[in-house]
Parts: C-alpha cells; structure tokens; sequence
C-alpha cells in the first residue's frame, strides 16, 4: 500500500489555462460601446498555463508566478487570477482564501489568450478548492466580466463565438479533434485595444465554419492587417508556416501576434517546429495538438 500524501500536498489542486486559437475571426462591425461584434471559431491547445492551489483559512488570496513567462508578470490585484480569484470569492461571500502557483507557459499579450485562460482555470479551480456549485448562468456572467475571451476559456472546447465574446455554442468540425497544432510567436507583445483600433471597419463577410476546407478557403483573421502594421514582424511568421510542407493553414490568432499552423501529421508539424527553431532560436515554438476538438 502506498503511504498516505502529506495533507498539504493533497489539498492542492490543479487546473490548466489550455492556449486559445482563433482558427477564422471576422470583425463584422463596430459597436455602440466601443466592443467589436465578431464571429470566430475558437479552438484550444491540448497545453498552457498550470494553475495550483489550495484553501487558506485567513481569507488571504495569495499569488506566486514561475515558468518560462513568469518574469515581469505582476501578482498583485491587476493579475487575472487575482481578479478572477476576487471575483467568485465576493459573489459567492466566501471567507476562506487561496493560495496559488501560476507556471506561465504561455507568452503575455500574444493573440491565444493567455491570462484569459487563467482567469477560467482559476475560475473552474477555485470552485473544486472551495468545494462550490455555481450556475453556469452566473459563471458565464462572472467571467464576462474579466474580459471579452473568458467565457469561452471556462469549457475550453471547439466552439462557435459571437457577440463581444460571450455568445457560445459548441460546434465540432470533423477532422479538428487531435490535429496537429504548431504555435510561433516572435516575441514581441502585441495591444489588442490598439489592434481592434487599426480595424479598417469594412465588412468582409460572414464566417463558414460548416467543415475544415470552408475555413481553410474562406476563412479570415480581420486583424491580421492592423495587427501587422504594428508588429510587421507577423508577417515573416506566417510566410515562414505557410512555406512548411504539409501545412493545411497558416493563420494569425486574435489580435496577434501568435500565429498558427494546422498539420495532418506529427511528422509534419515536428519537421516545421525544428526549421523554425533552427532559422529563428528568439521565436517561441510550442507543439501541440487541438483538444477537444
Ligand atoms: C481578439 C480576441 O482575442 C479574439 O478571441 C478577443 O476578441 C479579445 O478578447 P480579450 O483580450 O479578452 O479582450 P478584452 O479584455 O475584453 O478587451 C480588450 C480590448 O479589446 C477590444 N475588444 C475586445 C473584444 C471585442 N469583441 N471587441 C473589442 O473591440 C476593446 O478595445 C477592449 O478594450
Ligand atoms: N495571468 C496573466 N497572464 C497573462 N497576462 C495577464 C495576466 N494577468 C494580467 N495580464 C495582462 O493582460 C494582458 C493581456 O494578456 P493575454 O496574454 O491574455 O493577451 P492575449 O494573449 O493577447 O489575449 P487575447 O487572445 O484575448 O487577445 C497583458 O497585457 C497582461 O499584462
């Protein structure tokens, strides 16, 4: 029999952040408040952010960030998983707090959502630390609430998204489910206001997510040209996975600049990884593969 964990290690509790991908994002118009009305199919990488935590009795919540992307990230009240911890403790009159470890795998401010993937899994983590129901009414509401991308993080699922962000419905598209998925950013942090604010306003369409190949020929990222014009860098990215043999798309996701490639194979998606380690060693290469898809 094995011996019993110590306590404080099986009261700790783990959820992942996974990456978001926007496979096609098509701005469709400006709104009254200042927000865009979009139409995107979002997926999520089988990897991301490691979230870890466990209940403290003194109402405290305590953040540490380490990983590879954990330098120069703040843990203070302006974190999302600060800001998501506070918020379902306030909703839920909670007097208990937490302690959590953030391992940032993923870079900041980089179009796959990042810190909004945190705030979901601090969201779906602190509800098990806690031990609490909570309607998914009022936690689709809640994660509203810490921006525009968090509602879709909380199933992270294949999902069809419109609205500001918050309308979802999960929508599988055959042959996306466990596809080879290859991640490159250059390094360079990209503001998604001031790429929404480059948008040339016009009105390219609607969005055909009814297989891989309507998004593949017909599918767009409307930010793709603003956000380049603030990082032309995105360009060499996705000249650089869009030349890799046996790619099915090379695409900008969000509001950049990670940009991403669909493979059919493993072989692949390793062959492009390793030319792009070797022809850029100060890009960040992550592979991957679509959850859930
Ligand atoms: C580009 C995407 O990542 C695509 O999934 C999202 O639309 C952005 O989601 P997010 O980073 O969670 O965005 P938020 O934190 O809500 O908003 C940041 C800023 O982006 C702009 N924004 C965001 C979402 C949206 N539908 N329209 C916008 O114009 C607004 O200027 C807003 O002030
Ligand atoms: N835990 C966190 N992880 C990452 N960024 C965070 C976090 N908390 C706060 N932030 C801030 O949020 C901003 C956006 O970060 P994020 O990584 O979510 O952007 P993004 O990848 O461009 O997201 P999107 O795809 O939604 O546009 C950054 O400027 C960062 O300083």
């Amino acid at each position: 029999m094995q011996p019993p964990e110590p306590a404080a290690e099986a009261d700790r509790l783990v959820e992942i952040g996974y990456a978001k991908v926007n496979v096609a994002l098509h701005v469709r118009a400006r709104r009254a408040d200042g927000y865009h009305a979009l139409e995107s199919l979002f997926v999520f990488a089988d990897d991301g952010d490691r979230l870890e935590a466990q209940a403290s009795d003194d109402g405290a919540i305590d953040l540490v960030i380490d990983g590879p992307f954990g330098a120069g990230l703040e843990a203070g009240p302006g974190n999302l998983v600060v800001r998501a911890a506070r918020t379902l403790q306030c909703y839920l009159g909670e007097q208990r707090g937490a302690a959590i470890r953030l391992t940032k795998a993923l870079p900041v401010a980089s179009g796959i959502g990042g810190g909004s993937a945190d705030a979901a899994a601090t969201l779906r983590l602190l509800a098990r630390v806690w031990d609490v129901r909570i309607d998914a009414a009022e936690l689709a509401g809640l994660a509203l609430d810490l921006g525009s991308d968090v509602p879709a993080c909380v199933a992270s699922v294949t999902q069809l998204v419109t609205g500001r962000g918050e309308q979802l419905v999960r929508h599988a598209v055959a042959g996306l489910a466990g596809m080879p998925m290859l991640l490159v950013n250059p390094g360079v942090g990209v503001s998604t206001a001031s790429v929404f604010a480059g948008w040339d306003r016009q009105d390219r369409g609607a969005l055909d997510a009814g297989s891989l190949d309507a998004l593949v020929a017909a599918g767009r990222n409307d930010l793709e040209p603003p956000a380049m014009a603030v990082a032309p860098v995105i360009a060499a990215v996705l000249a650089a996975l869009g030349a890799a043999p046996g790619v099915r798309l090379a695409r900008m996701s969000g509001s950049g600049a990670t940009c991403f490639a669909l493979f059919d194979e493993d072989a692949a998606m390793a062959r492009a990884a390793d030319a792009i380690r070797w022809a850029q060693p100060g890009w960040w290469v992550m592979e991957t593969r679509i959850r859930n898809g």
